[in-house]
């Protein structure tokens, strides 16, 4: 017999947030953020091709596309060997555009691109070019759980720097100090249960008082596993859930059902 549907979130101590598709519209992702990169990387990488701080991230990518065609990646753009003083600066560039536009198409969730991509949106979001949304719904209920006392904290693919940026920088203002903390996959993928094991660990709770907001129902049952309390997020433009998954779990469009 299939599983009763629980109706309403039990108790819970602390949020575990899930960002693209939850917090913010995916379209702020795909259509604002994504293009950001594919538009910027070129010149970006030509005038910050000197900072060290550059090359520990394009380091990662060029790490990355070894495993990768290591692995049998064959379509995957190959990065030139970025330490090669006899490859020109231009050569290199043009690679690396290559690998994070194809990676891009993809929708990676790697660690070396998102790690870039974060990098990179800092002067998007400094410059005032980027904004992030982030639903109306999802600012209520920062403040209402801020007021009472239940720390929220982010678990998303984008780097942590990047969630921080996109919390500091929303269009309605500066929202980290709604934030008790932010974990990316660091921590591990987020269709692995041992991450969720590893986030309530770090925040001190046990994973049957932690709630955990995502779209991802993959997301869903990996902490679910865990024994975290879970609701799926659907928000317009979110990829379609089946219907024994909607059946399965606790749904909702609005974080007011949370409160
Ligand atoms: C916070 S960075 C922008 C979002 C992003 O790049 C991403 O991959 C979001 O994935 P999520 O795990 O939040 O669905
Ligand atoms: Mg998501």
């Amino acid at each position: 017999m299939a599983p009763t549907p629980v109706s309403y979130p039990k108790p819970y101590e602390a949020v575990v947030l899930d960002i693209e598709g939850t917090t913010t519209p995916i379209t702020f992702v795909h259509q604002v953020l994504f293009p950001y990169i594919l538009e910027h990387a070129q010149f970006f990488l030509e005038t910050h091709w000197d900072d060290s701080t550059c090359q520990n991230y394009l380091a990662g990518l060029a790490k990355q596309n070894t495993e990768d065609i290591q692995q049998g990646l064959t379509d995957i753009p190959t990065i030139v060997n970025l330490t090669d003083p006899a490859i020109p600066k231009a050569k290199k560039i043009k690679t690396v555009v290559a690998n994070i536009r194809y990676q891009m198409q993809q929708d990676r969730k790697i660690k070396a691109l998102k790690d870039f991509q974060g990098y990179m949106w800092k002067d998007g979001y400094y410059s005032g070019d980027l904004k992030a949304t982030v639903y109306e719904d999802v600012i209520d209920a920062l403040r209402t759980w801020h007021e009472r006392g239940v720390p929220v904290y982010i678990y998303s693919s984008g780097s942590v720097p990047a969630q921080k940026l996109l919390f500091g920088y929303s269009d309605h203002g500066d929202l980290t100090h709604y934030l008790h903390g932010y974990y990316d996959t660091s921590v591990g993928s987020k269709l692995a249960p041992e991450s969720y094991q590893v986030i309530a660990g770090n925040i001190g709770r046990e994973p049957a008082n932690v709630l955990f907001v995502s779209d991802n129902p993959k997301e869903i049952q990996a902490a679910e596993a865990t024994g975290m309390q879970v609701v799926i997020s659907l928000r317009p433009g979110n990829a379609l859930i089946a219907d024994d998954v909607l059946q399965r779990y606790l749904t909702i469009t609005s974080f007011a059902s949370l409160l």
